[in-house]
């Protein structure tokens, strides 16, 4: 459709009018009657902000004129809602120094426009039948009220905005701009939005900080207090406070029992509301304000009360107040509740989000859900309406509590919705899908088939020197279940520090090997690539040479692999010559290729950053499809590609909750037991004064003559004079090699190249070496089974999580073990000793989890939330994690696609990236 303005100027349907050729206003996003458009213009200062932008480089404000008087000056602001008079007073519109443009055509209201007006005609007569102030606008159309003069930096006269046609989608809703909200205008919205609050979702996501105990006041009235009074208006003025502000001031007088006397008294409370800005000065506005409460309302008021110098006077600087229709209400409101205590958000003060955020709320209704139902009944979880009225307006602190949790609800569901809807959206059958919601649904159930497992992991198996554990046999096999699917697994394996994981790393990748493939074991330093590397082959010895005499060719790769090495390393992951390979960072290096890389398996998988762990997945290797049976096809068509399958390990203890909460898409196996035999380790926290070390030196001596081996494990290298009370690996092996004469010290740091370390552990495993003086260099991984004792020097610079690993280095064998703690003082003797009285490493997570939040565990200096989460407190709220990754799974079995869900999909999509969700 094409509609002439004047000989010059079109609106084409796509809303596009165009001008003479070299000026095109693009009105794309404008959709409302020109009435609209020139009640907007007076604020228009760059094109943008307007729906109108001009070409060439040009930001004309454009000028609605009056046909009688083109002079632009002259703007009126129009008040009438007959948009058809607007039309006939403002028929021109004037873009730069252009000449007039005619809106419309001679005597007739432009079509496009025609059904635009008659459109708005009907939503006033509809808006004409609600009585109430505001409509919820989940469901319909809303007009906002006229002018409202609520805050003193948000003040500005009533601009009607274009309201969107259809509103009654809930996605709709949370996510826009706050100038939808009725009884905002622009100027407000704008302000908001500049202070951190573009839309009505980011403005409900500022919660409280805290909640005031809100008190009636129907007993003694403390100063600094908050409290709810009940009250008529004595008197309300609006006077000028100078050149620059006006002050509203209300004074209320409320009747409230005097507790010692059982007599009724008066109290005054004296309601102050500064505004500032010239325009407020005036008279008209002040008069507005003032006139908004009238002598004898009944009005109901909250805030924190100062006392005034005379008696029975109060002062409430930043205070609520609401009017009631009738004095009954007014038990309503006054039982004790909470009162929600906002922090500031840049330069907005805590009162005035708060009243926005009322606005909002009653703006809002319980449609805006986009969780099913079902879900919320089963889960038994509050709908997202209640939970933001219950945590921004609660009734009871417990009511707080229940919204908190939906809230939390919300920030894993949808992070674990995402990521298994993406997975699922990878796959290519339903089948698959299906096959994927089963594992993650059953991510507990064990089942031990050896019989259906590779010979050569058989094989393995039976040479080693132990049985497995029941959990590593379980963890095995679940990871086996995965390695047979034609999906690629991603599966976190954790255990306590010397559980027996790389046994079970090492099985899963003779899996894969005895089938043909190839498989990856990426460690974070290099003694324990070389550390694996020589137990693998040793344990390749002891295989059974009945095995079809198979022995698997595994290579080492690490920083000092020599070139030449390398090469040929290279060479044999890429013909297949190589089954497996162990090393470190290396082996993700882009130039490395796989013939068929089907595992690969990376320890310590916290060590390495999320792009390094994905950098496998490039590494594809072919399998036959599921459909091989499909004899038309010749082999090569037959075969599909695939990444790897991953097997993350993590010997971090961490609580399950917060695994899931960190690693939502991943699989969690979890080895629980320690193998037979192991003693607990037993340890001291010791003051590291002359006293303590002689005790210390002591017990050594004992260890020593009792055949044991030692690891003193030290915070630095070598002395320093910043920090002098530190010991130091270098300037103590000395004393120590002095104090211990007939027995061999070496030292184990990081400064020392790959072979010297290795050397150094290799003696001290021989037993040529019965003292290692080490940093925390041995802190991971490091097995030497025999050695029974470990000191640590100021222990208190080491994170729990840290000591609980070091400490692990001993007890790994039959030998009765012990570690002493060292702190530099007594004070921070209190934190060691929680690690006196256990050595379950899950039990130590949690507490100190509860203790200074899950960032320190994950080895961030930051406590308390993950940033990622800002409502969570992982430490009390796994319960609801553990629901969310239920409900997640829950909703996707009941549509994979998430086409039943409509809401839930365009959510996520709110929340991730759009390319996640294939939009
Ligand atoms: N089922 C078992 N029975 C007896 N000993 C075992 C068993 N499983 C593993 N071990 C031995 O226990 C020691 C620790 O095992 P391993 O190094 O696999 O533990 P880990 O969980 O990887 O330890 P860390 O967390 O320190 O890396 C090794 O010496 C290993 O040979």
């Amino acid at each position: 459709m094409s509609v002439e303005l004047d000989s010059l100027c079109k609106i084409s349907s796509s809303r596009t009018m165009r001008y003479s050729g070299n000026l095109r206003l693009n009105l794309l996003n404008w959709w409302a009657p020109p009435s609209r458009f020139i009640l907007r213009h007076k604020h228009v200062t760059s094109a943008n902000e307007l729906p109108l932008r001009a070409l060439n480089g040009v930001n004309p404000v454009p000028f609605l004129v009056d046909d009688d008087d083109p002079n632009p000056n002259s703007i009126n602001l129009l008040k009438e809602t007959n948009f058809k008079l607007k039309c006939d007073k403002f028929p021109c519109i004037k873009i730069g120094d252009s000449p007039l443009i005619k809106l419309y055509g001679e005597g007739d209201t432009i079509p496009y426009l025609d059904s635009e007006l008659k459109q708005l005609e009907e939503f006033e007569k509809v808006d004409k039948k609600f009585p109430e102030p505001w409509h919820a606008i989940g469901s319909t159309l809303v007009k906002p009220e006229p002018p409202s003069f609520k805050e003193e930096n948000l003040e500005e006269k009533f601009v009607e905005e274009p309201l969107p046609n259809n509103i009654a989608h809930w996605e709709s809703i949370l996510d826009r701009s706050l100038k939808f909200l009725p009884d905002t205008t622009s100027r407000q919205a704008n302000l908001l939005e500049k202070s951190g609050f573009p839309t009505i979702r980011k403005l409900l996501n500022h919660f409280p900080r805290t909640y005031a105990d809100l008190q009636n006041a129907q007993g003694a009235i403390e100063d600094g207090h908050y409290f709810m009074f009940v009250g008529k208006v004595i008197s309300s003025k609006g006077t000028r406070g100078g050149a620059q502000f006006g002050i509203l001031q209300v004074l209320v007088g409320c009747e409230i029992q005097n507790v010692d006397s059982n007599e009724n008294k008066t109290v005054y409370l004296h309601l102050k509301r500064f505004y500032r800005g010239r325009r407020f000065t005036y008279k008209s506005f002040l008069d507005m304000i003032a006139s908004k409460y009238k002598e004898g309302d009944h009005v109901y008021v909250s805030g924190k009360v100062k006392k005034m110098t005379t008696e029975n006077h109060y002062e409430i600087a930043q205070f609520n107040i609401d009017m009631l229709e009738k004095e009954e209400e007014k038990y309503a409101h006054l039982e004790r509740k909470p009162c929600p205590v906002y922090p500031s958000k840049n330069g907005l003060k805590p009162n005035t989000i708060g009243d926005v955020i009322s606005r909002a709320l009653k703006a809002l209704n319980n449609e805006i859900d986009p969780v099913p139902s079902e879900v919320l009944s089963e889960f038994n979880l509050l709908n997202l309406f209640d939970a933001y009225l219950g945590i921004h307006r609660p009734k009871t602190l417990i009511d707080a509590d229940l919204a908190r949790r939906r809230l939390i609800f919300d920030e894993f569901f949808y992070l674990q919705l995402g990521r298994l809807f993406q997975m699922l959206e990878a796959l290519g059958t339903n089948l698959e899908r299906e096959e994927l919601l089963a594992r993650y649904r059953n991510d507990n159930i064990s089942e031990v088939c050896i019989s259906e497992w590779d010979p050569l992991t058989r094989n393995l198996l039976k040479s080693l020197p132990y049985s497995l554990t029941t959990s590593q046999l379980t963890a095995l096999s679940e990871i086996i279940l995965d390695l047979k699917r034609p999906i690629p697994m991603n599966r976190l394996l954790q255990g306590d520090v010397g559980c027996g994981k790389t046994v079970v790393a090492f099985l899963s990748c003779m899996e894969v090997v005895g089938s043909g493939f190839q498989a990856a074991l990426m460690v974070p330093t290099e003694l324990l690539a070389i550390q694996h590397y020589q137990e693998l082959n040793s344990l390749f010895e002891q295989l059974d040479s009945g095995n079809e005499g198979f022995k698997p060719k595994i290579a080492l790769l690490t920083g000092s692999t020599s070139t030449r090495e390398r090469r040929l390393i290279l060479k044999g992951l890429q013909s297949g010559d190589i089954s497996m390979v162990i090393g470190t960072h290396s082996l993700i290096s882009e130039k490395i290729e796989f013939r068929s890389l089907k595992i690969a398996v990376i320890d310590e998988q916290h060590r390495f950053g999320v792009v390094q762990r994905g950098r496998f997945n490039s590494k594809l290797f072919s399998r036959l499809r599921d459909d091989s049976m499909n004899h038309d096809l010749n082999d090569d068509e037959n075969k599909a590609f695939m990444a790897p399958h991953i097997l993350a390990i993590s010997a971090t203890p961490i609580p399950r909750t917060l695994a899931l909460a960190l690693y939502g898409d991943m699989s969690i196996t979890q080895i629980t037991d320690l193998p037979p035999g192991r003693q607990p380790i037993e340890t001291l926290a010791l003051e590291g004064n002359e006293a303590g070390f002689e005790k210390v030196y002591k017990m050594m001596k004992d260890e020593l003559a009792a055949d044991g081996k030692i690891y003193l494990v030290y915070p630095i290298i070598e002395e320093s004079e910043q920090l002098p009370e530190l010991h130091a690996a270098v300037t103590d092996y000395e004393s120590i090699s002095g104090k211990f004469e007939g027995y061999n010290c070496s030292l184990l740091h990081g400064r020392m190249k790959a072979e010297e370390k290795e050397e150094a552990l290799r003696k001290f495993r021989d037993g040529q070496t019965r003292i290692l003086l080490a940093t925390q260099v041995i802190e991971i991984g490091v097995d030497v089974p025999d050695a029974s004792m470990m000191v640590v020097m100021n222990a208190e610079r080491f994170g729990m999580a840290q000591l609980h690993q070091l400490r692990g280095r001993v007890g790994r064998g039959n030998k009765k073990s012990r570690c002493v703690f060292l702190s530099s003082t007594s004070g921070s003797l209190k934190r060691l000793k929680v690690l006196e009285s256990s050595s379950d490493g899950f039990y130590l997570a949690q507490a100190d989890l509860l203790l200074r939040g899950p960032g320190d565990l994950l080895g961030k200096k930051q406590s308390g939330h993950l940033p990622e989460f800002p409502v969570a407190r992982l430490e009390i709220d796994g319960d609801v994690i553990q629901k969310a990754h239920l409900a997640a799974l829950k909703v996707l079995s009941m549509s994979n696609n998430l086409e039943k869900y409509p809401g839930l999909k365009a959510e996520l999509s709110m929340r991730q990236p759009l390319c996640i969700l294939g939009d």
